[in-house]
């Protein structure tokens, strides 16, 4: 066991306030590697803020510096104001909770969360026995206080491992992927759980995932990571309604949104199946799945439409984009590859000359694969994209 913490007294529940996290241009290279490029990020005091972003992005590597496990290359690490860098783990009043929680074997989940408390917090035997009793009945799981981790189900042992890191009410509390590994249902109703209980204790807490929708629902901001850069710090509205890169609009949302590369000139954006309106400099554009409006071919007196046209008395967005005074639409025809149903909604894949592009419609609306289709898009559902990849706002 590592050196003995020094010991700080354990506040009631209610009264723990977190601190404020400041990563300042951190960098962490391994040789060749470079894990994190520059990451500035700044979490308020008792705020939820979950790292998102694919295998190898560099999510735990964050982590690990925040929970002194690994030191930056260069870049500063503060909480409340107070670098870090340098102190080792247990001087820093963090709580990890990790994907493979390390309980030990042989102890009950009761003495799993004495030791913390006695090691971590240099309470006597009787006060963290009375602590460890109350997380337990917080969680809800009482019940299983004299039982080994072999004796209880994942899901059982995951609460014991939450239970254990809350326990010490550090001030910052990090999760790195603590779900993985259950089934979906469970991974929710846990999330609430720990949602609600980090909300009760008032802990800053930085929770680390790669499923998006685990990240929406628990941050009060998302972080979204890629190749060790950070795309994009913002609420879970922000990021899905205003991605900052294309990275971000190609990442979050399920299907994820739909994007086409083209060549910019004259003010049209043009590839093989499109040529729309677009802003100075775009390279790409997008658009999220459930903006197409999606209609059976021979519902429309349309034929081979790939363009943007113009809605005859609307204002249009782009003026001139194929007449005067209309309001300009995208229009693509293809035909149905595969109709997926999820719940409510349906995702079909439409072949186009644009490519394949997934779209989301009713459950209502059936169709069978090969059936032409014609989809229309409002261009202000349009999302540009320069070359570096940042969106371009309209001008
Ligand atoms: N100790 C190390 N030595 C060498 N390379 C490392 C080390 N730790 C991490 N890396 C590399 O740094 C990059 C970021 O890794 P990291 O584990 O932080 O990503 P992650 O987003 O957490 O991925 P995952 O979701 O798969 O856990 C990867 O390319 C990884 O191979």
């Amino acid at each position: 066991m590592s050196a003995p913490a020094p010991a700080r007294p354990v506040p009631p529940l209610g009264m723990v306030t977190g601190v404020p996290i400041e990563f300042d241009r951190i960098s962490r290279s391994f040789g060749s590697v470079h894990a994190l490029h520059e990451v500035s990020l700044t979490v308020a005091p008792g705020e939820i803020v979950a790292l998102l972003g694919p295998s190898g992005s560099g999510k735990s590597t964050l982590l690990r510096i925040c929970a002194g496990l690994d030191e930056p290359t260069t870049g500063d690490l503060r909480f409340d104001g107070t670098s870090q860098l340098g102190l080792p783990p247990h001087r820093r009043d963090v709580s990890m909770v990790f994907q493979h929680f390390a309980l030990y074997p042989h102890k009950s989940a009761l003495d799993n969360l004495t030791l913390a408390l006695r090691h971590g917090r240099g309470l006597s035997r009787s006060a963290a026995v009375a602590r460890a009793r109350e997380t337990l009945a917080m969680l809800g799981i009482a019940d299983l206080a004299g039982r080994r981790p072999a004796q209880m189900s994942g899901g059982q042992r995951q609460r014991v491992a939450i239970g254990r890191a809350l326990a010490t009410r550090a001030r910052v509390i990090l999760l790195d992927e603590p779900m993985s590994g259950l089934d979906a249902q469970l991974r929710v109703e846990l999330r609430v759980e720990i949602v609600g209980l980090l909300r009760s204790l008032g802990t800053t807490a930085l929770f680390v995932t790669h499923d998006q929708a685990e990240a929406m629902a628990v941050g009060d901001r998302v972080a979204v990571l890629g190749e060790g850069r950070l795309q994009q710090i913002g609420t879970p509205d922000e990021i899905y309604d205003r991605p900052a890169t294309r990275f971000v609009a190609a990442f979050v949302g399920s299907p994820p949104m739909n994007v086409w590369d083209g060549h910019w000139h004259g003010g049209r954006l043009r590839a093989d199946g499109f040529d729309v309106p677009a802003p100075a400099g775009a390279a790409a554009f997008g658009v999220r799945p459930e903006h197409f409006t999606l209609d059976a071919l021979d519902a429309l007196d349309v034929v081979d439409i790939v363009d943007v046209v113009d809605v005859p008395g609307q204002p249009g967005r782009f003026g001139g984009a194929g007449g005067a005074g209309g309001s300009a639409e995208l229009r693509l025809s293809g035909e149905v590859v595969v109709s997926e149903r999820l719940g409510a909604e349906r995702t079909v894949h439409v072949r186009t000359g644009a490519g394949v592009l997934a779209v989301r419609v009713n459950a209502a609306l059936v169709l069978t694969p090969g059936a032409p289709v014609v989809l229309r898009a409002p261009t202000s559902a349009l999302t540009f994209f320069a070359p570096s990849g940042d969106r371009l706002d309209h001008s």
